[in-house]
C-alpha cells in the first residue's frame, strides 16, 4: 500500500509557520495573503521587482527555502515596502502596509534565532 508519509516539520519550519500565522492576524482584510496582480493593480509587475505575499512565504517555509528567521523577516519587510512603493500614501493599501510593518516588527524583532539556524556565526 502506498503509505502517505506525513511531512514532519522541522523546528525552524514550525517556528516560521507560527510567526506567519501571527503576522496574518494583523492583516484581517487579507490584502497581503495573495499575490497582487496587474489586473487589480495596473502596472504592478513593472514597478515592483520583488513581489511577496503571505502565501509565497508559506510556500517557502514548506519547501525549506528559509534557512533562518532573518530571511523570513526580510521577505515580510519587502512585502510591506512593496505596498508602500506602489500605492500612494493616502490609499488604504499604503496605510495598511505601514501598520502591518510596525505591528509585524513587534512580533518579529524580539524573536531570537537560537544561533543554530541563523547563517551568520
Ligand atoms: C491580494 O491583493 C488584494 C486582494 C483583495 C483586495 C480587496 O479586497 N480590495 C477591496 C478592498 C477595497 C477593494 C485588494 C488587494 C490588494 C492588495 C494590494 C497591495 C498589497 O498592494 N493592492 C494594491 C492595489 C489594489 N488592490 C490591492
Amino acid at each position: 500500500l502506498n503509505k502517505v508519509e506525513e511531512k514532519e516539520l522541522t523546528p525552524l519550519q514550525e517556528a516560521l509557520s507560527q510567526l506567519i500565522r501571527q503576522l496574518q492576524r494583523k492583516d484581517p482584510s487579507a490584502l497581503f495573503s495573495f499575490p497582487v496582480t496587474d489586473l487589480i493593480a495596473p502596472g504592478y509587475s513593472t514597478i515592483i521587482k520583488r513581489p511577496m505575499d503571505f502565501g509565497a512565504m508559506k510556500e517557502k517555509v514548506k519547501n525549506k527555502y528559509y534557512q533562518s528567521l532573518e530571511e523570513l523577516k526580510e521577505d515580510f519587510r519587502i512585502m510591506c515596502e512593496n505596498a508602500m512603493i506602489y500605492n500612494k500614501p493616502e490609499t488604504i493599501y499604503h496605510k495598511a502596509a505601514r501598520k502591518l510593518l510596525h505591528s509585524g516588527m513587534k512580533i518579529l524583532r524580539p524573536v531570537r534565532g537560537n544561533g543554530f539556524y541563523s547563517k551568520s556565526p
